[in-house]
């Protein structure tokens, strides 16, 4: 299970990429939706729980466990921000420590380090490319800003259970010394531990001395350290015919890199706040009849809507008895991606894994198939909605992807 949209599209990527015939559910699946799934070698339910209120979060994450279960799965992967998005409260460790109860199991490992995309963990540091967590532009996230970096001080204020940490040194070391160190010793209960890991050799050697334990906790680059079951398992993804169109949320370095590399190539608009509070079902129309002209105008062109361009467009507080910007430009975007569909859009680039939870509910798609791969941890992928609408949607990390992703992306959908 992954705790955003994003997340569970990563997962399923590294999945896919190492031949396990994967599939996604948008929200805990129905006992209809999980007989359609029998046959699938992994299953992600993604939930919209890493911002959730933490009972709400603990609860959506127990249903997807009963779900699983009940589908059969023997293993479970938790599955979070490789960048650790958390605070003091939550909901990292208040869902591990339910999944760990549920399944009354005893250490389970907890690493966030996938290199492709720059997240390492040396001596319990999480380093996003050169620099600490703590001093990477994570520190400017709007709902979960990191500003420490140490995995064992920032999980242990949100767990009831002990957490310590293995180096590197055991990593690499005699197999049996790593899984002994990674195992429940005799007498100790339920915990944690921080695996270093700063390549893909000394993840595969974390998936190998765990490849017994029931549950697993950290970014998707564990997925990576699986044995490859052979050519990876995407199959013919449709391509659906329609407007294009990239939805970004995420106020996210490498979002801001793609939004500034877009806007000389692309027809872009950014969100007004204000004008958004005083009347958004205006604001929406007008961006609605926007899009509309510039498709006309040249099919097969994407326009662009996005929130941040830079730093200072974040609203850190509301202004006093108005809602918090961050509900704003999901509902906003959400509300951009019903009536770009009713206009004929059925390929979105959405940017953001908060963005990307409310734009997909709010299209309605349930169970999404994955495509090609655009970068590490995104990739397209399909899904349809209940009025029989199909979409291409690439659910896209706010820090993944190249600078040219918003422009580049669509030449995958052939
Ligand atoms: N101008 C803004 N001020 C404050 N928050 C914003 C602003 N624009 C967008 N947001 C919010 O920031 C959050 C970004 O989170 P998300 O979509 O998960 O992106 P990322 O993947 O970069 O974390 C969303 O809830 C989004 O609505
Ligand atoms: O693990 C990761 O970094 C991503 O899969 C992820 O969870 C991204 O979250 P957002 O940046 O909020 O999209």
């Amino acid at each position: 299970m992954a705790d955003d949209f994003t997340g569970a599209t990563d997962l399923a990527t590294n999945w896919v990429a190492r031949g396990v015939r994967t599939s996604v559910t948008l929200g805990v699946p129905t006992e209809r939706e999980l007989a359609g799934l029998a046959d699938m070698d992994a299953v992600v339910v993604a939930l919209k729980s890493r911002t959730a209120p933490v009972a709400e979060a603990v609860g959506e994450s127990v249903a997807a466990l009963a779900a699983l279960r009940r589908l059969g799965c023997e293993r479970i992967y938790d599955k979070y921000c490789s960048t650790f998005d958390s605070t003091p409260r939550g909901n990292i460790g208040p869902v591990a420590d339910a999944l760990t109860a549920e399944l009354g199991t005893g250490t389970a490992v907890v690493v966030p380090s996938f290199p492709a995309t720059g997240r390492t963990v040396y001596r319990g540091h999480l380093f996003v490319g050169d620099q600490l967590l703590g001093e990477s532009p994570m520190r400017h996230h709007p709902l979960t800003p990191m500003t420490d970096s140490h995995l064992v001080r920032l999980l242990s204020p949100q767990t009831r259970h002990p957490v310590r940490a293995v180096g590197l040194d055991v990593v690499r070391g005699d197999p049996r010394a790593l899984r002994a160190a990674l195992d429940t010793s005799a007498g100790e209960g339920p915990g944690y531990v921080v695996v270093d890991a700063i390549d893909n050799d000394d993840l595969t050697r974390i998936a190998a001395a765990t490849a017994h334990h029931p549950l697993v906790t950290g970014g998707s680059g564990l997925a990576l350290g699986l044995p490859s079951r052979g050519a990876p398992a995407t199959g013919a993804m449709p391509v659906v015919p329609g407007h294009r169109a990239v939805l970004a949320g995420s106020a996210s370095a490498a979002t801001r890199a793609q939004i500034e590399a877009a806007l000389p190539a692309l027809p872009a608009r950014r969100l007004d706040l204000a004008a958004l509070r005083a009347d958004p079902a205006a604001e929406i129309a007008g961006l609605t009849d926007w899009a509309r002209t510039h498709w006309a105008d040249e099919p097969g062109r994407p326009v662009l809507v996005y929130a941040v361009g830079s730093l200072t467009d974040i609203e850190r507080h509301p202004p006093e008895g108005l809602r918090p910007a961050a509900e704003l430009v999901e509902d906003a975007l959400a509300d951009c991606a019903v009536a770009f569909a009713g206009a004929g859009a059925r390929q979105f680039v959405v940017a953001g894994g908060e963005t990307s939870g409310s734009v997909v509910r709010a299209l309605g798609v349930r169970r999404l198939e994955l495509g090609p791969a655009l970068a590490p941890g995104v990739s397209w992928t399909h899904g349809s909605a209940p009025d029989g609408a199909s979409y291409n949607l690439a659910l896209k990390s706010g820090n993944f992807g190249g600078p040219s992703l918003f422009t580049g992306a669509w030449g995958e959908l052939r």
